[in-house]
């Protein structure tokens, strides 16, 4: 940030894109090549979305499921306690449809899942979607213990990671292991994304002057 100003950091629609198309050689070469994306809505469906695209090149033309799960940390959700919790507390308003994965895969264990978002800011939000997640690993194996041999093993890919202390960590095995994984580190801005805009042609001039298209 600058003093008394925010820096302003828009990016296109294309340069999402381009970034994912990149991304993916990179999930691929990291061998975690995903069965499931889990996208964190609302900024990781975009992305996720853009991913499949080009993961399903790198996969030998097989398509690749979306889940989406809600969570929110920066959101007005209308509650009474909003000016309380923005920022600090993660609300969770979508999860996942286990029925249909037990229906498509037969479990949850022993499947690589790719988590998705659009930026990882404080990391507030993926420590906690990462944590939930894990804990539906546990009830997993003890709704099926005969399956609980199996490792479900969880990568993560954002497209912006800002270069900021976090205020929350994600384990070893995602950050040292090469299950972190992302398009763009960048500098602490304020990341304007096309999708905010009211103004899709100003924006994408802005993001041209940037560079970042
Ligand atoms: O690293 P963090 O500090 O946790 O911030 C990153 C999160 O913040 C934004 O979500 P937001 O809560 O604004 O919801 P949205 O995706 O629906 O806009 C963004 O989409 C990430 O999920």
């Amino acid at each position: 940030m600058t003093e008394g100003t925010v820096d302003m950091t828009y990016i296109s629609y294309n340069h999402m894109h381009k970034l994912c198309q990149q991304a993916a050689v990179k999930i691929r070469e990291s061998g975690q090549m995903p069965d499931i994306i889990v996208a964190i809505s609302g900024g990781g469906l975009i992305p996720a979305r853009m991913l499949r695209t080009f993961l399903k090149k790198e996969n030998g033309g097989k398509n690749i499921p979306i889940q989406a799960i809600g969570l929110s940390l920066y959101e007005d959700l209308g509650t009474d306690d909003f000016k309380q919790v923005i920022g600090k507390q993660v609300v969770k308003t979508q999860w996942l449809d286990l029925d249909i994965i037990n229906e498509r895969f037969g479990t949850l264990l022993g499947k690589k899942i790719l988590i998705v978002d659009e930026v990882d800011d404080t990391r507030t939000t993926l420590a906690y979607a990462l944590e939930e997640l894990e804990k539906e690993v546990e009830l997993a194996k003890q709704r099926q213990p005969e399956k609980q041999h199996l490792d479900t093993e969880f990568s993560v890919f954002v497209l912006y990671n800002k270069l900021k202390p976090k205020k929350k960590q994600l384990p070893d095995y995602i950050m040292n292991e090469g299950r972190y994984i992302v398009a763009s580190d960048v500098n602490d801005s304020w990341l304007c994304f096309p999708y905010d805009s009211t103004d899709i042609d100003l924006h994408t001039q802005r993001a041209t002057a940037q560079g970042n298209i």
